[in-house]
């Protein structure tokens, strides 16, 4: 695709044309601004990655002390593929898409079978033709971001801190500053938090302490090896040719069982209400009893496949939720919120993570338009790109749940297709780094 159409030195897949020959420097001209961010989730790693693309000079500070690989499925859908694909291994034509394809499901053949809660299939939903430019992934959290945390560190080399806990977040005229909970402080030109549902990043950007309140549901979730579903003549079918993805729908619950990397891994989430007290922790470990529990009157295979779970395996999520914050931009103009900690995202429009990542890939390109002299209105022309698209993205956590929870079964016999997982091109057809250098000249003029 070399020497095709471009957009600011890139050609219309986003990729530099150098890089398509796996030789080039892996960001444009250095622009001299400094930037911290706060969080190594897949919001803090992708800002920076994008950081770094853009010519930006990035830190990241993160309060674990080691990574450790946790958590179960993670989605992202074609418009983070779109993202990985542009991200290179410097000097060479490999990209990261290679390393994550490997760790996730392939459903080419199964498709999503769609049952009700008795055990009726109603669907099998098919997979969009595979597009190699925006890839979808579907895998382990904790594997899929030890890759791309080691890309970060290992390969592009940027500056990753960790065990450091940021305890204040301050700003002056000339710079943004954290405080870490040594006592030692750090500043910069901009500083980015990325640290998740719990941000303490928000006191500043809010002047307030804005708590994540509980959704009302809560998600049992494992992730475990096939070792006991492959014993059981009811359940081996699952695991004996290729990966699978089977989901079972009642009132207020919904469960959804995949099996991964050639049927060896399996991973089931089960969605149900919950009023859980989440003062202090959101997850917490399981116990097969309260599962079993949710599924009286369910397809009996429900129940077997959950009693392959080694119970050290089970978490019990409870999924905290907030309305829509009224911005993420500090008064000062030069801190910010990103990711969860702007925006926290239900499971079910398994757009999360992916909306982090576009917001990396968006304030890397208006932080390089405005340039170190005005990165206020950067940080303000961000939050105008982004803002109205995520608050339209997280609806759709909702209105999927909804769907699901609330089925018509008469209406769902009638059009089977109406209780089929939204999978809109509004959402997945979107490029970040297209629509962004498309947009942010008079984005950043706004606020200039
Ligand atoms: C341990 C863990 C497991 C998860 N498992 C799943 C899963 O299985 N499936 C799923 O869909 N989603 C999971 N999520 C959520 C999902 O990863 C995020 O919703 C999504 O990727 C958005 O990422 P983020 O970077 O905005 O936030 P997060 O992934 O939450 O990252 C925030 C980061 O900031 C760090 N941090 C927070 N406060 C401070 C502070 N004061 N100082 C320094 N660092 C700080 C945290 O340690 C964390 O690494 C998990 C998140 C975490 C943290």
């Amino acid at each position: 695709m070399a020497g095709e159409a471009t957009l600011n030195g890139n050609n219309i897949n986003g990729d530099h044309p150098a890089q398509v020959n796996g030789t080039a420097e892996h960001s444009k001209p250095k622009t001299g601004i400094k930037i911290v961010i706060v969080g190594a989730g897949f919001g803090g790693l992708c800002a920076a990655i994008e950081c770094h693309r853009q010519g930006h000079n990035v830190e990241l500070y993160e309060s674990f002390k080691e990574l450790k690989v946790l958590g179960d499925i993670i989605s992202f859908g074609a418009n983070a593929g779109r993202i990985f694909r542009r991200w290179f291994i410097p000097g060479t034509a490999e990209r990261i898409s290679d390393r994550l394809d490997p760790l996730c499901i392939k459903l080419q053949k199964y498709g999503f079978n769609i049952h009700k809660y008795d055990g009726e299939l109603v669907m099998n939903q098919k997979s969009p033709p595979p597009d190699p430019e925006a890839p979808v992934f579907n895998g382990h959290r904790g594997e899929l971001h030890k890759t791309v945390y080691n890309y970060v560190k290992d390969d592009l080399k940027i500056p990753i801190r960790l065990g450091c806990r940021i305890t204040k977040y301050f700003e002056t005229e000339s710079d943004a500053g954290i405080l870490l909970d040594t006592g030692e402080k750090v500043t910069a030109d901009v500083v980015i938090g990325a640290d998740g549902v719990r941000s303490k990043a928000r006191e500043l950007v809010l002047g307030y302490e804005d708590k994540p309140k509980s959704s009302g549901y809560a998600v049992f979730r494992a992730w475990f090896t096939n070792v006991d579903m492959i014993k059981d003549p009811e359940t081996k079918r699952f695991c004996e040719n290729g990966d699978t993805f089977n989901g079972w729908i009642g009132p207020d619950v919904h469960f959804l069982f995949s099996t991964i990397k050639n049927g060896s891994d399996c991973c089931w989430v089960l969605t149900h209400k919950d009023d859980a007290d989440i003062e202090e922790s959101w997850s917490f470990p399981g116990k097969l009893e309260d599962v079993y529990k949710v599924f009286e009157g369910w397809d009996p295979l429900c129940k077997r496949i959950v009693s392959k779970t080694p119970e050290d395996k089970l978490v019990d999520w409870k999924l905290v939720y907030r309305d829509p914050l009224p911005r993420w931009v500090s008064d000062g103009g030069r801190t910010c919120l990103l990711g969860d900690s702007a925006h926290p995202f239900l499971p079910t429009s398994a757009q999360g993570a992916t909306q982090a990542m576009e917001d990396g890939v968006t304030i890397a390109i208006c932080l390089r338009e405005a340039g170190k002299d005005t990165v206020a209105a950067a940080l303000r022309a961000f939050q105008e790109i982004r803002y109205d698209r995520v608050k339209d993205v997280q609806k759709t956590g909702e209105s999927t749940r909804d769907m699901w929870h609330k089925a018509d079964w008469d209406a769902v016999k009638k059009d089977p297709t109406s209780i089929q997982m939204p999978r809109e091109d509004w959402i997945h057809g979107h490029d970040a780094e297209v629509h962004a250098e498309q947009v942010v000249g008079d984005a950043v003029k706004k606020f200039s």
